[in-house]
Parts: C-alpha cells; structure tokens; sequence
C-alpha cells in the first residue's frame, strides 16, 4: 500500500544549534535504511519549508505509524498521511521501479 506522507519541522525556538544537527545527522541515517528497504520509495525537500513529501510502501496503518513515529525527530514533526489508490488512467504499476 502507497502512502504519501508530508512532514513539517517545527523545532523549538530554545533548541541550539549542535542539537539540531545532530538530530539531522539521527534522521539521514534512519531514513537512508528505510531507504535502502524500498519502504521510503522517495522523498523530496518542499521549496523554501522545511518540509518534505515522502511516499512509502508498507503493508498497512499500522505499519506505517511504527516507521513515522520512529523518526528521531518525529517529536517535532507535524506529519499529514494521503493513503494513494490507483488512477484507473495510470499507464504503469511501476512508477517506482518496484
Ligand atoms: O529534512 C526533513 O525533511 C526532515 C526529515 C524527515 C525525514 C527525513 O529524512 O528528514
């Protein structure tokens, strides 16, 4: 199942700057592995937010609340879920090369 994820990062006003980038460093790597597993099937950054749309493969809600809610900066992310069925016009299963 394709899910299209769009995470905002609101992180607080008080939080200096070694934190944020190791919070950066914690979030590369958690989503390069999700990555690697085809289960983040991409992301992309949202011009001039810090934001990003992502879409990911996975078996069902509950899955895909276990990965989201493993992000390190998950505490700071405002997460927004768009469940993708198929376009009956869409000329290929295989967007993703899957
Ligand atoms: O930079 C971001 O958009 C935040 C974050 C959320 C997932 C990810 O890989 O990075």
């Amino acid at each position: 199942m394709l899910f299209l994820a769009r995470m905002d990062v609101v992180f607080p006003e008080s939080m200096d700057a070694a934190t944020k980038a190791d919070f950066q460093v914690r979030e590369k790597e958690y989503s390069g592995n999700l990555q690697q597993q085809g289960i983040m099937k991409g992301i992309w950054r949202v011009v001039g937010e810090y934001a990003n749309y992502s879409i990911f493969d996975v078996d069902g809600h509950d899955e895909l609340h276990e990965i989201l809610s493993g992000f390190p900066m998950f505490a700071y992310m405002n997460v927004k879920v768009t469940p993708l069925a198929k376009h009956p016009n869409a000329t290929t299963d295989d967007f993703f090369g899957a």
